[in-house]
């Protein structure tokens, strides 16, 4: 546990080493010490041994050849950088991620994945055998439609592939390698912390947790009043998580005789609490998401801050440009991992990364990388109409405009105006010319507008998953949180799928995220979604990493297609616990399953509604949602903080007289680019206002 794991990658876990840095201190030129022994190897408990990967890389151009462990290897076709097959032998890729396999039993947990320290949760690391993020080209990069032959280059595929990646190498080399030694050094100690730690756990066949002592009466209020009134002793605390967990995962033969699985559960629980300040409902909620292990894995990963990030603005540069200018600044960064081609991790700086010239002049973001996966899975096309629902402060909506080359068009939609104010900032500052912002409880759209390519709903939520970087999270949320959240992203969900238009040539897709990991907010609102909309299903989300959403939990079936949505903790991908999911409307929203809308609406309006916005037309109105003859009621009352949204009326603020003066303007230029006399426009008015009058006469 430390800070040292700051420095882990982001995304699916891809060990940084020493080999790495030793070569790219070859590249640049830099004395290579030896490779530092590894930490003590970690195994798995299966007894399998596992072979070196590096006895199974292939060493003669062409041949299929027997590596020193036995193993046949054949010769990999490798694509050049200018795209010609060659027949030198590939490195071996690593084994693809379980999850990829597509089965309900993927959701179960793999023990590499874990990070928590104190447990034998051993990984099968191989010294020696490890990917190079800055040289190597990614053939599991989603995006990475155009071509293929710019898959070698360094940064991002708009990048010049020339020997300036190796100078940054070279002059970013010594700040990495820094690091990576701090790194080393942590790992070692850390490793050594765990077997101490084992050692002192591993005292007897069955280690001792539960209280025995069966006080009665007095005695035992008295007992438990004194021990509430003590301060917590978190080394036995700590020790005793990790001989529960240890006891949970080998019940049969590590538990004490008479003891109920149960009973190390409810110690387990109280612990927990105990040593990480968590209320006992938000514990057993997310404690019941993993097993004991894996739950563990995540507290401890909650208690970690993830690594900065930066996205960089390819609206106004290039991932290199951008990285040379910082590292020229003092910044220590690197690319934050294969899967994206816009994230640098910042690992040091000398300068704050909030206030540089590049970040004034909108050159990078601050966003967590946990933020890229919902825009990389709604893939924005050039020249589309893209809605972004709930969008401030406007990571994604900025992300969205660099997709879409400042083409097409955002309307980028938040509730509160203070928080959209941050909005129009990050969009002015990143040069977005292709966003329109709006201010509606994006629960009115499809009314407001509807007939989009693809809508982005980046659901407000409880933030389980960025409990690292809010602790209040911890104990602020409540059982009715959990209520409330979900029953207000159900409705904005349904609005999403309403929103969209299933003709477009393009598009017809909806995203929906969230940064939490609860299955209120995720699996239950996508099945709710299914279940009202049949003309939706869910897709791949072409995200390359990630869990597979569970299909079922506690009794509820979601349907097999949960499996195509993805969930990121941040114990496995050390990034902020995010959920995606992709759905493709396939066809109309039935008129009986949107019969009663938002609040006033007249009846039958919402029927032809969608269709009306599906062909650009507006059908403003101000209704709140319900779902026809649902078996489940929704209620009506908004349960965000209204008086909040009022508050601050200061933005924007339209001044109709004043608009109504420049709307008249450009009807009258208008019509002057159009060869038309603009007095034709006053004359008409006059004509309608005569009219009026005498229809008023008539009747009178
Ligand atoms: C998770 S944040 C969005 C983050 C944003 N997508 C980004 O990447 O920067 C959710 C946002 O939804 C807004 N919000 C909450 N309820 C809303 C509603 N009913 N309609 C529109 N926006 C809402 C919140 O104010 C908040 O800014």
């Amino acid at each position: 546990m430390g800070v040292g794991r700051r420095m882990k990658k982001q995304g699916p876990p891809e060990p940084l080493s020493e080999e790495h840095f030793a070569r790219l201190k070859r590249k640049a030129g830099l004395p290579v010490d030896d490779p530092p022994a590894a930490p003590p190897s970690k195994k798995k408990r299966t007894g399998k041994e596992v072979p070196s990967k590096r006895n199974s890389v292939a060493t003669k151009k062409g041949s299929t050849k027997e590596s020193k462990n036995g193993e046949v290897v054949k010769p990999a076709a490798t694509v050049a950088a200018n795209g010609k097959k060659s027949s030198k032998p590939k490195k071996k890729q690593p084994e693809p991620e379980p999850e990829s396999k597509g089965s309900d039993d993927d959701d179960e947990f793999d023990e590499d994945d874990l990070e928590v320290e104190g447990l034998s949760d051993l990984d099968d690391e191989v010294p020696g055998e490890f990917k190079d993020d800055f040289l190597e080209s990614d053939d599991d990069e989603p995006y990475d439609s155009d071509d293929q032959n710019e898959k070698a280059h360094l940064f991002s595929e708009d990048e010049d592939e020339s020997d300036a990646e190796e100078k940054l190498t070279a002059a970013n080399i010594q700040g990495l390698s820094r690091k990576l030694d701090e790194k080393l050094a942590q790992q070692a100690e850390e490793a050594e912390a765990e077997q101490q730690d084992l050692q002192l756990n591993i005292t007897g066949d069955r280690p001792k947790i539960l209280d025995d002592l069966e006080e009665d009466g007095d005695d035992a209020d008295l007992l438990s009043k004194t021990k509430a009134l003590l301060a917590p002793d978190l080394q036995l605390l700590r020790n005793r998580i990790n001989d529960t967990v240890r006891v949970l995962d080998d019940f049969g033969k590590l538990a004490e005789e008479g003891r109920a699985r149960a009973e190390y559960v409810n110690q387990l629980l109280k612990d927990i609490c105990a040593y990480y300040g968590y209320s006992p409902f938000l514990c057993e909620k997310l404690f019941n998401l993993f097993s004991p292990r894996e739950a563990f894995a995540f507290f401890e990963a909650n208690e970690k801050a993830r690594p900065m990030v930066i996205r960089t603005n390819t609206l106004r540069t290039h991932r290199r440009d951008l990285a040379q200018a910082l590292i020229n600044r003092g910044v220590t960064l690197e690319p934050v991992g294969k899967w994206s081609k816009v994230g640098l991790q910042i690992f040091d700086s000398t300068v704050p990364i909030g206030a540089t010239p590049e970040y004034l002049s909108g050159h990078y973001i601050l966003q967590a990388a946990s933020s890229f996966l919902p825009v990389m899975a709604l893939q924005a096309q050039e020249h589309e109409r893209v809605l972004d629902m709930a969008s401030a402060p406007g990571g994604k909506t900025t992300h969205l405009a660099a997709v879409m080359k400042n083409t097409g068009c955002i309307f980028a939609n938040e509730l509160k105006k203070s928080r959209a104010k941050a909005l129009i900032g990050n969009v002015h500052r990143l040069g977005c010319r292709n966003v329109v912002v709006c201010n509606y409880d994006a629960r009115e759209f499809p009314h407001v507008m509807g007939g989009f390519d693809r809508v982005l709903l980046d659901a407000p939520c409880s933030g389980t998953g960025v409990i690292a970087k809010d602790p209040s999270v911890k104990t602020n949320k409540t059982e009715r949180d959990f209520i409330a959240l979900p029953h207000m992203q159900k409705q904005l969900l349904l609005c999403a799928i309403d929103s969209v238009n299933h003709t477009s040539k393009t598009g017809g897709y909806v995203v929906y995220s969230t940064c939490s990991v609860t299955i209120d907010e995720n699996e239950s609102v996508v099945a709710y979604a299914l279940s009202k909309r049949p003309n939706v299903r869910l897709v791949e989300t072409g995200l390359t990493f990630g869990k597979e959403g569970f299909t079922s939990y506690m009794g509820k079936n979601f349907g097999k297609s949960l499996s195509l949505t993805r969930r990121f903790y941040p114990h496995t991908y050390n990034m902020d616990g995010f959920f995606v999911a992709k759905f493709q409307k396939i066809a109309p929203t039935p008129p009986n399953a949107t019969k009663v809308t938002f609040g006033k609406q007249k009846k039958g309006a919402k029927e032809s509604s969608e269709h009306q916005q599906q062909q650009g037309g507006s059908g403003k109105s101000n209704d709140a949602i319900d779902i026809g003859n649902d078996d489940e009621f929704i209620d009506k009352t908004p349960i965000v903080d209204e008086d909040e949204s009022k508050k601050d009326d200061n933005f924007g603020g339209f001044d109709e007289e004043e608009d109504r003066e420049y709307i008249e303007r450009a009807k009258r230029n208008a019509m002057r680019r159009r060869g038309l006399d603009p007095r034709a426009l006053r004359k008409g008015k006059t004509d309608d206002k005569e009219k009026s009058k005498g229809k008023t006469e008539k009747e009178a």
